[in-house]
């Protein structure tokens, strides 16, 4: 009999952190989403207080709740795990969660830095077990369809790919977070502490990185970046824009800004060809509005626009429904393998990998390095044995 190719019951995710994200990332979308639900059920929920942790199970109808990170790894009923803390902690907690022999969604960007990805690319291939970096809006129909159409070569030879990503970050709370929490003062979020892995370019600038490479299929160079530091910690960058080469020839830009003030705009991203141009709205929101506008210029001149997967006010298939799928079908075909371990590749998911992870982390580095700041460092190492690289410590 050919082997089903779905599991017998969902698989069971326990969750790192009753972070802001976790509803929309986690809970909303298997809840609204039957067929998603078929495959995965959140079961646990850690927190650094137990108390916190049990208000958020409540509040969330999640069976268990724990007190702290290591209790919730040592759960034999939790099969997957998402990590939704802070990037400084993304290492280590994920590298553990793998030597628990848990999958991992793990919050972008992968890593503080190259080297932290490194280890946790050998972290999942020596447990056997998936690793994937929830680059979220690239997991969206949306992007995969771009991809599709410069393939096609509808606008020739790329030449130009240019993504905007402004935000004001002390209006997040109001805006797009869970409501059972109270607004965190900007000075207390974790994107605004360097040592915590903050700063835009790891928050934000890491997505537009992922999309330039979805869209080409093409891994950038930085050529040159200019940073706005904060002035609270003048190792976060509160602004970046960065310029890009790519091997092919063409030229990649992003902006992306934590302080883009009360009139905002939702990410942009051009990318312009030898014979016409695309234009993308809708990259975070696809499911509610998007829209694909290409201008050809041929003889004629045509100009189109399309949107993918029916938005709407009824469609709850949002990115985070895309990513989760995504997740969990590369668990089941992991899990199929007769041989976990090395070697292995992944059959769902090419763009958000550790291998992916790894070279995104180096990118994120070079932005810092050509803006004249330090690439995130390690605060928080792994254990052993993934606490060195060859010789050296992390
Ligand atoms: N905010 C958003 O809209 C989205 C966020 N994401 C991703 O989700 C993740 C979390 O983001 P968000 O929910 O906004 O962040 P939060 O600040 O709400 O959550 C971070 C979590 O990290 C834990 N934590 C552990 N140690 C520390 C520490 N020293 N300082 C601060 N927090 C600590 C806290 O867990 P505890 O509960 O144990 O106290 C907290 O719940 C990130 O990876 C982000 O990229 C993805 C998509 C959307
Ligand atoms: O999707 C997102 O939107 C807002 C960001 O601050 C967050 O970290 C990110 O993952």
């Amino acid at each position: 009999m050919a082997a089903s190719s779905q599991p017998a019951r969902p698989l069971r995710l326990g969750v790192l952190g009753a972070a802001r994200a976790v509803p929309t990332v986690i809970v909303k979308p298997i809840r609204r989403n039957p067929d998603l639900a078929a495959k995965v059920e959140v079961v646990a929920v850690a927190a650094r207080s137990a108390d916190k942790a049990a208000a958020f199970a409540a509040e969330w109808g999640i069976q268990k709740s724990y007190g702290s990170y290591a209790e919730l790894l040592a759960d034999p009923d939790v099969d997957l795990v998402y990590n939704s803390l802070p990037n400084a902690l993304h290492c280590e907690w994920t590298v553990r969660a793998l030597m628990a022999g848990k999958h991992v969604l793990c919050g972008k960007p992968l890593s503080s830095n190259a080297r932290e990805a490194v280890v946790m690319q050998r972290a999942a291939e020596d447990a056997g077990k998936v690793c994937l970096e929830a680059f979220h809006a690239i997991s969206h129909p949306v992007c995969k369809r771009v991809r599709e159409l410069i393939v096609e070569g509808k606008i020739g030879t790329v030449e130009r790919v240019e993504v905007n990503y402004p935000v004001e970050l002390s209006q997040y709370d109001a805006k797009i977070r869970s409501k059972m929490h109270q607004p965190t003062p900007l000075a207390d979020d974790y994107r605004m502490h360097s040592e915590m892995g903050g700063g835009v370019t790891m928050d934000l600038g890491c997505y537009c990185v992922a999309m330039v490479k979805a869209v080409t299929g093409e891994d950038p160079q930085v050529v040159s970046a200019a940073a706005q530091r904060w002035l609270g910690d003048s190792e976060v960058d509160v602004a970046m824009s960065c310029e890009m080469h790519l091997p092919s020839g063409a030229t990649a830009h992003f902006d992306c800004s934590f302080v883009a003030g009360k009139y905002a705009q939702p990410v942009t991203m051009c990318i312009a060809g030898s014979n016409g141009k695309l234009n993308v709205e809708g990259f975070f929101s696809a499911h509610k509005a998007n829209k694909i506008r290409l201008e050809q210029w041929d003889d004629v001149g045509v100009t189109s626009t399309e949107s993918v997967d029916d938005p709407g006010r009824l469609n709850t298939q949002d990115s985070f429904y895309y990513q989760l799928m995504a997740f969990v079908d590369e668990v089941g075909c992991q899990d199929r393998r007769p041989n976990p371990g090395m070697p292995w590749g992944y059959t769902k998911n090419k763009i958000n990998t550790p291998a992916e992870g790894v070279k995104n982390m180096a990118i994120l580095e070079d932005v810092y390095r050509a803006a004249g700041m330090k690439p995130r460092w390690t605060t928080n190492p792994p254990p052993a044995p993934y606490d060195v690289i060859g010789r050296s410590r992390l």
